[in-house]
């Protein structure tokens, strides 16, 4: 028998506060008794849009406003070959309601991992945890205008940020990250750069691997566990090959267009990162020429979001 093809449209609900809507699955279906993001199987003729918005009304008895694209998640089950395609849902009208008997619980996003959901579910769940935007420190600053620069950023909601500074003495970078993490403590998450021999010393930050130290490190797998954010650098196919075999969490994928840092590097375009996304797995950020204004259109072609040091530096880098 050949194995069933599902095309699934899901739902990260947000409410005002920045809690996310999840559902018990009831007795009768499939996985009963995880937690899903509410939504369901296209019908006959519908775009993913188009049957998230029926789903939501049919499950919750909500109308959808606005809806953005957040990840598409390929995934095989023993019984069917899944595409989970997850849009995030900003603004609805109606006070959502289990239409169909379902249990219904309002968490915050770090509060995710603690509900069981089917396995195809954790891609979305590390999309969901993600903000947008990936900001990169811009290269031969001094510590003290990297730390002006990043106060900045995060009073202007910085939720994800990476400390390069490769112009720094390594006991000058640690120094720099022990301050940085105070700063971002209870704000936003802290991605290092460095040797993995240093993981052990920065127990709160997530690591930003290199594609050079992907190459060297895949085949070992994970360094740390899931409670800690794997992310790389990647360029092409075979990179996202090796991070998704040492189970990195989100990548950037660069570059996308000429950059005044790198002008020999072949940008990828557009329509090349689109591809690339599509055969991964993990929440991408795009990098490389675009700015922070290029959210809707990283969304469109499948990626998380943007990551970038100039343009997204408070004071222009
Ligand atoms: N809605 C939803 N489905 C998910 C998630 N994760 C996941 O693996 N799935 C799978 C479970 C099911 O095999 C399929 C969705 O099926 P469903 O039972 O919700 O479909 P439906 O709402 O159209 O319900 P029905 O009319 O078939 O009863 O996708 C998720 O987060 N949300
Ligand atoms: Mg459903």
């Amino acid at each position: 028998m050949s194995q069933k093809q599902l095309h699934v449209a899901a739902a990260v609900i947000r409410d005002k506060s920045g809690h996310i809507l999840i559902a018990q699955r009831p007795k009768d279906k499939s996985h009963a008794g995880l937690w899903e993001f509410p939504g369901g199987k296209l019908e006959t003729g519908e775009t993913a849009q188009q049957a998230l918005i029926r789903e939501l009304r049919e499950e919750l008895g909500i109308e959808t406003q606005t809806s953005q694209p957040l990840i598409q998640i390929r995934h095989n089950d023993p019984n069917a070959a899944i595409l989970l395609d997850v849009f995030e849902v900003s603004a609805f009208s109606g006070t959502p309601r289990g239409m169909e008997g379902q249990a219904l619980a309002w968490i915050k996003p770090a509060q995710l991992v603690n509900y069981p959901m089917p396995a195809a579910n954790a891609p979305a769940v590390r999309a969901a945890r993600l903000p947008r935007q990936y900001l990169i420190t811009p290269q031969r600053l001094e510590p003290e205008a990297l730390l002006c620069g990043i106060k900045q950023a995060l009073a202007a909601d910085c939720r994800l940020l990476q400390l390069r500074a490769p112009n720094l003495f390594s006991a000058d970078y640690r120094d720099l990250a022990v301050d940085v993490l105070g700063l971002c403590a209870g704000k936003a998450q802290l991605m290092l750069k460095g040797p993995l021999e240093w993981l052990g010393d920065f127990p709160a930050a997530g690591w930003h691997l290199s594609a050079e130290q992907l190459r060297k490190y895949a085949a070992c797998g994970r360094p740390f566990p899931e409670s800690r954010w794997l992310a790389a650098s990647c360029h092409n196919a075979e990179e996202l090959k090796l991070a998704a075999q040492i189970g990195a969490d989100f990548v950037t994928l660069s570059p996308i267009a000429p950059t005044q840092t790198h002008p020999e590097a072949a940008p990828l375009g557009l329509e090349a990162a689109r591809d690339l996304i599509a055969g991964f797995n993990q929440p991408v950020f795009i990098q490389g020429g675009v700015t922070p204004d290029d959210g809707e259109q990283a969304a469109a072609i499948g990626a998380q979001g943007v990551a970038g040091i100039r343009a997204f530096w408070p004071s222009g880098g």
